[in-house]
């Protein structure tokens, strides 16, 4: 397949969807393969242990490194990009998707309880390019919700894969501004009527309309994205 993806968790049907939305239908094409791995095969003991208390206490639980770093071993190979989804990560970004979607071989390591052992990602990243990344500053329960919508975000770039290709050519964020508004039929629903300029046939007046709605939702909604301030990644929002 053009992109392989390999996910880690210890509920492995939680990542069931990936297969019926979009990854599947890139799936069926081979073009993208989807493998999950339940995380307790790799257990020794009869509970089939995967976590452990903290060192230096505080509340739950850590997952055990014995457990994931022969996983891991056997998952991801060199080649490989290992994605650790957590709340501490670098913000995952469409640039990042971009870069991503041109790998061959990702994998995915789902943590849940507080985490995984942080020598885990210390010994991967002495073979493997180890991206520890946060899909937003709110608390999620695991890493496997974070996952799905880093696949999602990645598996729509490759090409192949969405069926208009144009449609991410004109993603929102590439161009470092918010969506405008977007209409359907009926012209006239609720007494709501679909702005004139997107009726009439003027495609220069059609995208200096959308450029105004996009550059108001921004400024209104997302006054960090006009900032202007020395973004870090210099990804393609700019
Ligand atoms: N953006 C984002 C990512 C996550 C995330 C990812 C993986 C895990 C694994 C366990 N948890 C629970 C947890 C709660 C608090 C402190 C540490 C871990 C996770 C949360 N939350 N929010």
């Amino acid at each position: 397949p053009r992109l392989r993806l390999d996910v880690v968790s210890i509920f492995p049907d939680y990542l069931e969807p990936l297969r019926l939305s979009l990854p599947g239908r890139a799936a069926e094409r081979g073009i993208v393969s989807l493998a999950v791995h339940d995380l307790r095969d790799w257990t020794h003991d009869v509970h089939r242990a995967v976590d452990d208390s903290p060192y230096g206490g505080g509340p739950g639980m850590v997952m055990k490194p014995e457990i994931w770093g022969p996983c891991l071993d056997d998952v991801c190979p060199d080649d490989a990009i290992l994605v650790v989804p957590t709340p501490a990560g670098v913000p995952f970004t469409q640039a990042i998707a971009e870069e991503l979607s041109a790998a061959t071989h990702l994998v995915f390591a789902c943590g849940r309880y507080e985490g995984i052992d942080q020598r885990v990602v210390d010994d991967a990243a002495r073979r493997v390019r180890v991206l520890e990344l946060s899909i937003g500053d709110y608390v999620l329960i695991g890493g496997e919700v974070a996952t799905m919508v880093m696949v999602e975000a990645i598996v729509r770039l490759v090409d192949g894969v969405l069926g208009n290709a144009e449609s991410h050519r004109q993603d929102s964020f590439s161009d470092g501004l918010l969506e405008a508004p977007a209409y359907t039929r009926p012209q006239t629903w609720r007494g709501l009527s679909v702005p004139d300029v997107l009726r009439g046939g003027d495609h220069a007046a059609i995208l200096a309309w959308r450029r105004e709605q996009s550059l108001a939702r921004t400024r209104d909604r997302r006054p960090d994205l006009l900032a202007g301030e020395p973004d870090t990644d210099h990804g393609s929002r700019g």
